[in-house]
């Protein structure tokens, strides 16, 4: 296998978000749960995204893990790797955004790097290196309330210069809108200076293929979906990859007992759980008994057991801003939310022994606790549920056939899990 684009994200919904957009380009593409044992069969693919959950590890962590991906892409042919990070740029002072990049720019032995995690797609765009949610700049997006890293500073040429050791510029989109070579003679200018990355401005799809065409002169670029699109296209624009991929893998229904595990907190989520009361009975955790240690995961898989025969399911721990807030001042952040995610890995063990084969998990770190528990080694792209989130079918998995739909807190409309159990048959 020669892969003409090798990805690593930095956690699981981002993943499949990317394998997601690299398909419906037209790059046969496979997600792979770390980096895949020698005994995985792989189908023959263009693209591979290799999932890590090291968004919100300790920062030398996150860099051992995705130099290992790097070395693995590159292995099998790979000449460019995306570092996939999240459209809002999920990170913290520490990193992990930073010290990933800045370890594999050394490694690509690129002198510049192009970030942006534009999406437009999903309203995420930047102007002027200050990153939009929507209409509001992210610092007053719901993003300022997230759970572990909450995003306080719109200006990513800041954020990005607190958590790397290079110089960090900017391309802007004046510069963008004039073309593959206006930007070229930019990176070539701010690379004499000494900058060693670059956040691009981005707005429309069309300066994301901009941005494509120029990183694949590059051996590394760093970003969100959008800059995916752009690479996937200049990829088959410059006919490295012939566009075959089918537009998504069908396969055989897989039925049986369907259920949903909510752990973020985001505002889309709320709205998402709440509209589901109304299509499917829907158990709220009490996460303070969670963190406490006390057996809510028992009381929950008693409640499912009585249910799922019936129809599909949802257990959330979600809840506001507020009482995120006060459980933290308590118990700290990561204990928190490392309780919760390890309970909801408990719960979807649980449902999954019961005979649940089609589970949605809403939560970038709450599927990656989920996924890591059932031990899916990786996924096939199916049908897209909403933007970023495609059904997924696991492969290699010890437990046989499985639909699962991970999706990113922030993502989906507000029927989003009647919406994905349509798709799941
Ligand atoms: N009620 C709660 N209080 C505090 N933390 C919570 C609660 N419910 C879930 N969490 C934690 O919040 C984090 C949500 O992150 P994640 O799953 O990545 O969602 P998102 O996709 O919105 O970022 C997880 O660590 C999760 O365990
Ligand atoms: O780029 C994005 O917004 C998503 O693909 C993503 O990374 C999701 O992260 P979570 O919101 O933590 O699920």
């Amino acid at each position: 296998m020669t892969l003409a684009l090798g990805c690593i994200a930095d956690d699981y919904t981002g993943a499949s978000d990317l394998a997601n957009t690299l398909t419906r380009c037209g790059l046969r593409t496979v997600q792979t749960i770390g980096v895949p044992s020698d005994d995985l069969a792989l189908p023959e693919v263009d693209a591979v995204v290799v999932s890590l959950k090291s968004r919100s590890i300790e920062a030398g962590l996150a860099v051992s893990r995705s130099r290992a991906a790097e070395k693995w892409l590159r292995d099998r042919g790979a000449d460019h790797v995306l570092f996939k990070i999240c459209s809002t740029f999920d990170s913290t002072d520490a990193g992990n955004i930073g010290p990933v990049m800045d370890a594999l720019r050394a490694d690509s032995g690129d002198a510049i790097v192009l970030v942006t995690p534009a999406f437009p797609e999903t309203g995420r765009t930047v102007y002027q290196g200050n990153l939009f949610v929507g209409s509001v700049p992210l610092n007053e997006s719901p993003l300022k309330d997230h759970p572990l890293n909450p995003m306080h500073d719109s200006n990513l040429v800041r954020v990005l210069a607190r958590q790397s050791r290079t110089k960090i510029g900017m391309v802007e989109l004046a510069v963008l809108t004039r073309g593959p070579d206006a930007v070229r003679a930019r990176l070539a200018e701010l690379g004499g200076k000494g900058f060693g990355a670059v956040i691009v401005d981005a707005v429309f799809d069309r300066d994301l293929e901009t941005i494509g065409a120029v990183a694949l002169d590059h051996r590394l670029s760093v970003g969100a979906s959008g800059i995916g699109l752009g690479l996937a296209r200049a990829l088959v624009a410059s006919g490295r990859v012939k566009s075959n991929a089918p537009n998504a893998v069908a396969g055989a229904p897989v039925g049986g007992p369907a259920a949903c595990l909510a752990g973020s907190c985001s505002q889309a989520t709320l709205q998402q759980i709440a509209s589901a009361e109304a299509v499917m009975p829907v158990l709220r955790l009490d996460p303070a008994q969670v963190v406490a240690g006390k057996d809510e995961v028992r009381r929950a898989l008693a409640w499912a057991g009585e249910r799922l025969a019936r129809g599909p399911i949802l257990i959330a721990s979600s809840s506001t801003p507020d009482q995120v807030a006060a459980l933290q001042s308590r118990h700290g952040r990561d204990a928190t939310g490392h309780a919760i995610e390890q309970a909801m890995a408990d719960i979807a063990e649980g449902l999954v022994q019961s005979g649940v084969r089609r589970l949605v998990v809403a939560g970038g770190e709450t599927s990656g606790a989920v996924v890591d528990r059932l031990r899916i080694p990786g996924f096939l792209v199916g049908e897209e549920i909403a933007a970023g989130v495609p059904v997924l079918r696991a492969v290699g998995a010890a437990g046989g056939d499985m639909l699962l739909a991970l999706k990113s807190g922030n993502f989906g409309g507000t029927e989003f899990f009647s919406d994905a159990l349509k798709l799941m048959r």
